[in-house]
């Protein structure tokens, strides 16, 4: 680091409008990339942004009539509190929404009618709704950050978060020298590439003419020579400046060239890859047989999809295109995307499984005609579990496509994705040296036992960070609990990850979007790529596995060139993250925050206090959730018995893994992704040994300390014993699904549930993988999936240098 101070803030109390106090909010734009914070998507109907799209008609269909468990009506139910139905909520909703419309629309009237205030005017306004604000935190002080309230003191000091750390792991470290290299989660090393690595890409990667030929990029969307109807939709859009990722990316896209792109988080990158495949689009052969999917996105998680596909149709309904989207995500109804797909859509934004499912099982679809693959989140794709898919879809693809792969991190795991699907790609990195935005402000609080983890939380979400503020926890189960113990506190939340129905999630997006609830507790689902508008704080409650999950998770806030910050709760096994996080940021960005003892002692008293009442409502939540399983094996069973001859007609559906390959692929994945450090629950405890664990015991990996041989032994020995478990397993889970469907008793003491053994196959990807430009030649797996193309995409645009199409504008 540069700079030899860093800020301490040994005081939590604060007005939540941290990291605006700089400077005015929405003033901060021009120095930040020169992004417009206020710009939003504008979504016809009413949509603000492309999250608004998530309580649409689609999702209302999922719901089977069946009201999801909310643990709010438990706790309510249990301090006696009347209860509101899920369509009272509902109808609730839908009133603050109108209520805010009709505010929305009085405000434009005001300010139609104040047309002739002159900008200074402006600015106060914005000020004094600014200041009505922040006078919800009340008689709050407000800590001003270059203040007298604040301590400066020196790195050395202030890194004496890990002092003591530093001497242990010396010792420690020596034993794993060597497999120091190898270690994916020590982010040492990540993007250190050697001057031979370095040589091999120069060879590998076409020249960027935006920075040889040409050094002055466009500075207008007009400049680049797009069409009336794109232009259209831009100008309605308010969108003018490209951002810097866009004006390098777009010439270079239009041109039909293979991209890999990457920008910080919150740089438009949406944009950069919707903006050219639209315009392409508008170019398309539109005669006899010319309608087919040209299109294809592929995108990481359900939600990220459908913010994509927002993003498009704002483009597209604005500037009067006439392109057809169709969503391929889990969650949805499989029926309606087989239909959708027999009408042929242009554009095809999908998670991987799903597109897989189609290709496999609906009936005359292909992707033999499409001209552009985008992969979105492309170094998340590459993560054990997608690759298969991945490496399936990407068979399944012409080999003339043009490819782009974007992402803000870019690790060198892309490498073989790179080299497996791009031709003659060009890097586009806009400041690669940058990896977290300019606005974000990061802090880290060390905690010294897991016993103040949840504790600390509290305080800090009690006392300083009260609204708009995303929670990421390691595990479902941990982010579920963490909303029960919100719940019993009185804080406003919902819960966002993969343990809930599709609707839950997408409504919980919503809530929190709205403002109707003030925290999300998010697991990394929704880590990546994810644009909330307003966030303010992102807190790791622990820090994650990879470096990579760190930068997309607190990019979730500062978007777009505003401020932000976050918040790190950082224990003893996350030391190397805390280091690697630091080493990525500038020294002004980081902070070291100090919480108040006492208010960790008087939160860590509340929570022995409510510690009976957080499992009483876990267990009559699993009541419920048994009761509604048992309930639903019997519908099954009716309907097997009432339908039999329809179902047993059906094809059955087949996928390209057995099923043990896929199990394999999952573990592998979480393994690889969560990381293999011990997560402790919101008791402070490890939840698989609650009560049982020694609270000064150091948190440690499961193969930390052994030798790299050790390490591959024990990984070895897990897969074995993983095998053998599995049969036992599904035996297990068959027997335990038909205890489920007898109905229970609701006074009867519940069984209790053995899990099913946790399936270990070792960390994978934990070596340094071998650069794929290691290899001159491409591996006999993947030979000619991408070849040199032959035919010129749409209407013989754009590869090959043919510049524009004929007959443009
Ligand atoms: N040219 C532009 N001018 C102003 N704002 C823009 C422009 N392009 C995009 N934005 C806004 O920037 C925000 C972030 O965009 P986007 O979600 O595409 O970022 P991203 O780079 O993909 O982020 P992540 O890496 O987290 O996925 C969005 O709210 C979008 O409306």
């Amino acid at each position: 680091m540069s700079n030899d101070f860093i800020t301490t803030i040994d005081s939590d109390d604060e007005s939540p409008n941290y990291g605006e106090s700089s400077a005015p909010r929405g003033k901060t734009t021009a120095k930040n990339d020169d992004l417009d914070p206020d710009f939003e998507f504008d979504f016809a109907g009413g949509r603000e942004t492309g999250l608004d799209l998530w309580g649409g008609d689609e999702v209302k269909g999922l719901k089977n009539g069946a009201e999801p468990i909310n643990v709010d009506d438990i706790i309510a139910r249990r301090r006696g509190k009347p209860l509101e139905s899920y369509n009272d909520r509902k109808r609730k909703r839908k009133a603050v929404q109108e209520e805010e419309e009709d505010d929305e629309e009085q405000e434009e009237e005001d300010d139609e009618a104040n047309d002739d205030n002159d900008e200074d005017e402006d600015e106060d306004m914005e000020d004094g709704s600014l200041a009505s604000e922040a006078s919800g935190s009340e008689e709050d002080d407000e800590i001003s950050l270059d203040g007298s309230d604040l301590e400066l003191v020196s790195e050395d000091e202030a890194e004496a978060v890990s002092s003591e750390e530093e001497s242990n792991e010396d010792e420690e470290d020596q034993e794993d020298e060597d497999d120091e290299d190898e270690d994916a989660e020590s982010s040492d090393d990540e993007d250190e590439e050697t001057a031979a690595e370095l040589a091999r890409k120069e060879a590998f990667f076409s020249k960027d003419p935006t920075l040889t030929d040409d050094p002055t990029l466009p500075s207008t969307f007009a400049a680049m020579n797009l069409s009336r109807p794109l232009l259209r939709a831009l100008t309605s859009l308010q969108l003018t400046t490209p951002t810097p990722i866009q004006a390098r990316a777009i010439p270079l896209a239009l041109q039909g060239r293979d991209i890999l792109g990457s920008a910080v988080t919150g740089s438009g990158k949406t944009a950069a890859f919707m903006i050219p495949l639209l315009e392409r689009l508008c170019y398309r052969d539109r005669g006899k047989g010319g309608q087919a999917c040209r299109v294809l996105i592929l995108c990481p998680t359900r939600e990220l999809a459908v913010q994509c596909e927002a993003v498009g149709k704002a483009l597209t309904e604005k500037g009067g295109l006439d392109v057809r989207f169709a969503l391929l995500v889990g969650g949805l109804s499989l029926n309606a995307q087989a239909h959708t797909l027999r009408t042929l859509p242009d554009v095809l934004i999908a998670t991987p499984g799903r597109l897989i499912d189609h290709l496999t099982n609906t009936p005359s679809f292909t992707l033999s005609a499409l001209d552009v693959l985008v992969i979105d989140e492309a170094d998340r794709m590459l993560e054990a579990g997608f690759t298969d898919e991945l490496e399936e879809i990407i068979k399944a693809c012409p080999r003339s496509r043009q490819t782009m792969l974007f992402s803000a991190t870019m690790t060198d795991s892309v490498d073989e994705l790179v080299k497996l699907s791009l031709d003659k790609p060009i890097r586009v990195f806009v400041d690669p040296k940058r990896n977290t935005a300019k606005g974000l402000v990061q802090e880290f609080v060390r905690i010294r036992s897991d016993d103040t983890r949840s504790p600390s939380l509290l305080a800090l979400c009690k006392r300083t960070v009260r609204e708009k503020c995303i929670i990421f926890f390691r595990s479902k189960a941990l982010a579920h609990q963490m909303r029960i113990v919100f719940g019993l506190n009185g804080l406003k939340a919902a819960e966002l990850h993969g343990n809930l129905t599709q609707e839950q999630r997408l409504q919980a997006l919503n809530d929190f979007k709205a403002g109707s609830v003030d925290y999300l507790l998010a697991t990394d689902l929704a880590s990546r790529g994810l644009d909330i508008k307003g966030v303010e704080t992102v807190i790791n409650y622990d820090m994650p596995g990879q470096l990579a999950q760190y930068t997309h998770r607190v990019g979730r806030t500062a978007r777009a060139g505003r401020n932000g910050r976050s918040i790190s709760l950082v224990g003893e096994a996350d030391r190397k993250m805390l280091k690697a996080a630091i080493k990525q940021s500038e020294a002004d960005q980081i902070r070291h925050r100090i919480i108040p003892p006492e208010a960790v002692s008087l939160m860590s008293d509340k929570l022995n206090e409510i510690k009976d009442e957080i499992q009483d409502v876990l267990r009559e939540e699993k009541e419920e959730k048994l009761m509604r399983q048992a309930d639903m094996e019997l519908k099954k069973g009716q309907n097997m018995v009432e339908h039999h001859d329809e179902i047993h007609a059906r094809p059955a559906r087949t996928w390209f893994q057995s099923e043990k390959d896929k199990e394999k692929a999952k573990s592998a994945s979480k393994e690889a992704y969560v990381g293999s450090f011990p997560t402790a629950n919101a008791n402070g405890k490890d939840p698989k040994k609650d009560g049982k664990k020694d609270p000064n015991a150091p948190k440690r990996g499961k193969y930390d300390g052994l030798s790299r041989k050790a390490k591959r032994r024990k990984m070895a020995m897990e897969e074995d014993q993983a095998d053998q478990q599995s049969s036992k397993s599904t035996a297990l889970a068959i027997r335990n699904a038909k205890k489920a469907s007898r109905p229970v008793k609701i006074t009867e003491a519940l069984p209790k549930t053995k899990s099913a053994p946790k399936k270990s196959s070792g960390k994978v990807g934990a070596g340094k993988r071998k650069s794929a430009f290691d290899d001159d030649k491409p591996s006999k797996k993947h030979e000619g999936m991408r070849a040199k193309p032959t035919k010129v995409n749409l209407d013989k645009k754009g590869k090959g240098g043919k510049g524009k199409p004929k007959g443009k504008r």
